[in-house]
């Protein structure tokens, strides 16, 4: 674990319980947040969409950004507060447009099929208002509950920016890194700079703790792994780290499966992520002893409910109880969940 600030070290330790198992305590019952809590599934967000205009203007709207990422602390009491924002926010300030295409996902404009970065004109100032939602949000939480902040890792954006919308397979991504490596990266290279500037930056602003969210992570060859997921983590890691030692570090590489171990010892990273494939009794074993944990409930237990969702649950709390436990889903709660469900997980859990 790294050296942190006396005063937060009190202020953590007795008061926010998510930020106490990043630093290695254990607690029972385990703290919780699920991602993308601040969501479809929620009325209240629906709503607040409907009337701003869509995802992006929310992203880029404090007031609202941080409505919404305060709208499941106040329904649910979560320990962590994830902001409402977007990973693909670096390439829009790197110089490409972005949009949402409704039911499909996200564009991004001009695709970089080439590598070309010429064509990408530097526009950090679309990074503002994200820090200033961050503020809002730190202004209005309980005392108890951890802001985290996230980012992007280096391969699963460019995956985006190199093909302009998500793929199944990330071929472009992968087919540019093949077949002019140089060019692959300098924009690895390009992602990762921006990428500290803005974790700094939601550092300053307030976040306790950071997620790096790597969804691609698994869709590459052991050599193109170290490449394009294990060197750039470590990177970032290694320049937040010394920049802000006092912001915890989540890594969550979604499809790595066993290269967990791996990624675990390369990148540095503070605590790890497990998506909903992995057996935690797995992980349990392989991962450094003491190492916090963070997962992995299978979102669609979530939506199941009932005895699945509570026989997933307890299997998840018998595999991890020797450990620093984060309570979570193994990747984003889906819209159609029933809010009822996310209740009686919560009751569950917290007894
Ligand atoms: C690949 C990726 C993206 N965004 C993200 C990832 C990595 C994690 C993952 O694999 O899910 C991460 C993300 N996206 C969002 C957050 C906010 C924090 C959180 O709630 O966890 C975070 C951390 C909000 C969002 N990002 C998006 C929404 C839905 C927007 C809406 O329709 O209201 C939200 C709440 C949209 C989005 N954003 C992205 C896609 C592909 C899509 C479309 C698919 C979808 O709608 O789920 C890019």
């Amino acid at each position: 674990m790294h050296p942190i600030p006396a005063e937060l070290t009190l202020e953590t330790a007795v008061e926010r319980p998510l930020l106490a198992v990043l630093r290695g305590e254990r607690r029972d019952p385990p703290p919780v947040w699920l991602m993308r809590q601040a969501g479809r599934y929620l009325p209240e967000y629906r709503a607040l969409r409907e009337e701003k205009g869509g995802f992006l203007a929310l992203c880029y709207d404090p007031e609202a950004a941080a409505e919404i990422t305060l709208q499941p602390i106040r329904r649910f009491g979560f320990d962590g507060a994830i902001l409402f924002s977007d990973i693909l926010v670096i390439p829009h300030a790197l110089g490409q447009e972005l949009w949402f295409e409704a039911g499909e996902g996200p564009r991004l404009a001009p695709p970089l099929l080439d590598g070309d970065l010429l064509m990408l004109v530097a526009a950090r100032e679309r990074l503002a208002p994200i820090y200033e939602t961050v503020k809002r949000v730190v202004a209005g939480l309980p005392g108890e509950t951890t802001m985290l902040g996230f980012a992007g890792s280096p391969w699963t954006v460019a995956t985006y920016m190199v093909a302009g919308a998500g793929s199944k397979d990330q071929g472009a991504a992968r087919r540019l890194a093949y077949r002019d490596p140089g060019a692959f990266q300098r924009l690895i290279d390009v992602i990762v700079a921006a990428t500290i500037d803005y974790l700094v930056g939601q550092v300053d602003a307030g976040v306790m703790a950071i997620q790096l969210f790597d969804s691609w992570a698994g869709s590459l060859a052991p050599d193109e792994f170290r490449k394009w997921v294990l060197a750039p983590n470590r990177a970032i890691v290694d320049a937040v780290r010394a920049a802000r030692p006092h912001a915890a570090i989540i890594g969550f590489p979604k499809g790595i499966g066993e290269k967990l171990s791996v990624y675990v010892r390369e990148t540095g990273v503070d605590a790890v992520g497990l998506d909903e494939t992995i057996d935690p009794f797995w992980a349990d074993g392989a991962l450094p002893r003491g190492m916090p944990v963070q997962g992995n409930l299978d979102p669609l237990a979530l939506v199941a409910g009932g005895a699945a969702l509570e026989s997933a649950v307890a299997r998840i709390r018998a595999a991890l109880k020797d450990r620093p436990h984060i309570f979570n889903l193994g990747h984003g709660i889906v819209p159609e969940t029933p809010i009822v469900h996310v209740e009686h997980l919560l009751a569950m859990l917290r007894g």
